[in-house]
């Protein structure tokens, strides 16, 4: 049986499900895409070839498997993608949510069955099927829980929104000791530079006590600040537009002084190594090409 344990985002990892490029379902049609950066490489022919991303998710393995992680994988379903593990469901504390996810993805929770039934079952929960939540809009810190959301009312016309506000709530009742705190992120289903799909695409907690942020990824200025606030100017690493377009705030951690980072982030590794954290580079430029990264593709079972 898995032990789930997660409270934040770096503390030592020991078990995570990695996603898989193989049987992709090649390029998908311009309608079938369901983020503006997909759609991009699709309209200019440069969309990723499975033998590519297969590269580099096997390098992120690499990686796990220097440090001893433990490594389970989505059975794969024929043509279909499963890159994005982190968005089907998420841990907190010692409880596995079933995300509500878009419904082009629902069968991507069918192929961790295997994982899934590792896990006590009480310590497994979905909420109502009104609640959407994907995990890349979820990130538990310590007594908190950051949750991105779109709160305005053409929430149904964008198909980049993926947590509503009924969602938090439901968070917040499944949680009652810890507090959670949403933020009304910037969405567009057609520029990708104005898109913040999940909050994990515009900012996520590194090293013990930084944080990675993108401002225009907020749409309340307010709430932006608060986040700012709670970790300190000093302690904040601001990215541009094109840094948040190739996803620098997607990085993944597997423990506070080591994360996993894409290799051409230059001045984002340069800072984190100023900060004393290991930075493991990896080739991910490919699978950025769908709207996530490191972040997006693995979801974290336990850490320390
Ligand atoms: N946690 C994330 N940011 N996941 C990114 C998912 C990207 C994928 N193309 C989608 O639109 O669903």
């Amino acid at each position: 049986m898995i032990k789930l344990n997660v409270n934040d985002e770096t503390s030592r990892l020991r078990s995570v499900l990695l996603g898989t490029a193989r049987s992709n379902g090649g390029v998908p049609a311009l309608d079938e895409a369901y983020d503006p950066k997909s759609m991009l490489h699709i309209k200019q022919k440069t969309y990723p070839k499975e033998e590519d991303m297969v590269r580099e998710i096997e390098a992120v393995e690499a990686v796990f498997n220097k440090y001893g992680v433990q490594v389970f994988r989505p059975k794969i379903i024929e043509n279909y993608n499963q890159i994005f593990a982190r968005d089907i469901g998420f841990v907190i504390d010692n409880v596995f949510i079933k995300a509500n996810i878009l419904p082009d993805r629902e069968q991507e929770l069918d192929a961790i069955q295997h994982v899934l039934s590792q896990i006590d079952p009480e310590k497994i929960i979905r909420f109502p099927e009104e609640a959407h939540i994907e995990g890349g809009d979820v990130m538990p810190h310590g007594d908190y829980i950051f949750v991105g959301t779109y709160r305005g009312k053409d929430y149904p016309d964008y198909i980049i929104a993926r947590t509503n506000m009924k969602a938090v709530e439901y968070l917040q009742k499944a949680f009652p000791n810890k507090k959670v705190v949403s933020f009304n992120l910037r969405k567009s289903n057609t520029n990708a530079y104005e898109n913040a799909l999940h909050l994990d695409c515009c900012f996520q907690p590194v090293g013990d006590k930084y944080a990675i942020i993108h401002k225009n990824g907020f749409l309340v200025e307010e709430e932006y600040q608060w986040l700012v606030d709670h970790f300190g100017t000093e302690h904040v690493f601001e990215i541009t537009a094109e840094e948040m377009f190739n996803m620098n705030s997607n990085i993944f951690s597997i423990a506070p002084d080591v994360v996993i980072s894409e290799r051409n982030f230059t001045r984002l590794n340069e800072w984190l190594r100023s900060k004393g954290i290991t930075v493991e580079e990896v080739p991910y430029a490919e699978i950025s090409k769908q709207e996530g990264l490191l972040r997006c593709s693995t979801l974290p079972l336990v850490r320390e």
